[in-house]
């Protein structure tokens, strides 16, 4: 078994995957990455939020892997005019919500699952970590209704299903953010062109963590 990492080499290990990520982020929202860690640690022995429990592998695995998304969606934010909206699908444990939160502090976020004490785990997160920009919500995506400019999801379902059970939430000229493994060629040909379609499938590097990446980025189909 591996020692448990100190908040010092937590700190180091965060501070070079953000340097090697090119991110600009100020120390005290790596500060709140860590406190978000520690928060994610605690109350995943009360709320099983993750199976993943030895904080270094949870600072590669969930938070370094979230943070490499940011980069991409801060450039996609960069285009669209005025303040935006995200929704997080399956959100489970804040996984990308909770991250983007934390590096976008002009993007509102909102979280949801099905499971209350996950929801109720993200409010907890919002308020210890003062994020007035994240909220928590309980409920199924398939009951929202948006409108949503982006709307991401990791580990969470098909690209087929994420599509069609939160098609009515995204805005009509807003994006998909799926966060997947390696390029998922199946999901892709199994998508229902009435609904969505994919523009751009870009690879991700998730510093320390030696696996494929991407994000596959999406739209939605207007009707004729
Ligand atoms: C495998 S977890 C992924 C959690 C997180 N995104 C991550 O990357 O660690 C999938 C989550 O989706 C939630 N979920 C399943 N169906 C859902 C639905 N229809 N609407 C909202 N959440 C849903 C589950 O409760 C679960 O927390």
């Amino acid at each position: 078994m591996k020692p448990a990492a100190s908040h010092h080499d937590l700190a180091a290990t965060l501070q070079a995957g953000v340097q090697a990520l090119g991110l600009d982020l100020s120390s005290a929202q790596q500060q709140s990455l860590l406190d978000f860690l520690d928060l994610l640690q605690k109350w995943n022995k009360v709320y099983n939020l993750t199976a993943v429990r030895n904080p270094q592998e949870m600072l590669t695995h969930h938070l370094l892997d979230s943070l490499a998304a940011v980069p991409a969606l801060q450039r996609h934010l960069a285009t669209q005019p005025g303040a935006a909206r995200l929704l997080d699908v399956g959100c489970g444990g804040g996984l990308p919500g909770v991250v983007f939160a934390i590096c976008c502090p002009q993007l509102t976020v909102h979280c949801v699952d099905t499971v209350a004490k996950k929801a109720a785990f993200i409010q907890q997160a919002a308020a210890s970590l003062h994020l007035p920009n994240l909220t928590g919500i309980h409920a199924r995506v398939e009951s929202l209704t948006g409108p949503y400019a982006v709307v991401s999801s990791r580990a969470f379902a098909a690209l087929a299903d994420f599509t069609a059970w939160s098609r009515s939430a995204i805005a009509a000229d807003g994006v998909w953010l799926a966060m997947k493994g390696k390029q998922p060629d199946d999901e892709i040909a199994a998508l229902d062109a009435q609904i969505a379609q994919v523009f751009h499938v870009e690879p991700l590097t998730v510093p320390g963590l030696d696996a494929q990446r991407c994000i596959v980025w999406l739209r939605p189909v207007r009707a004729a």
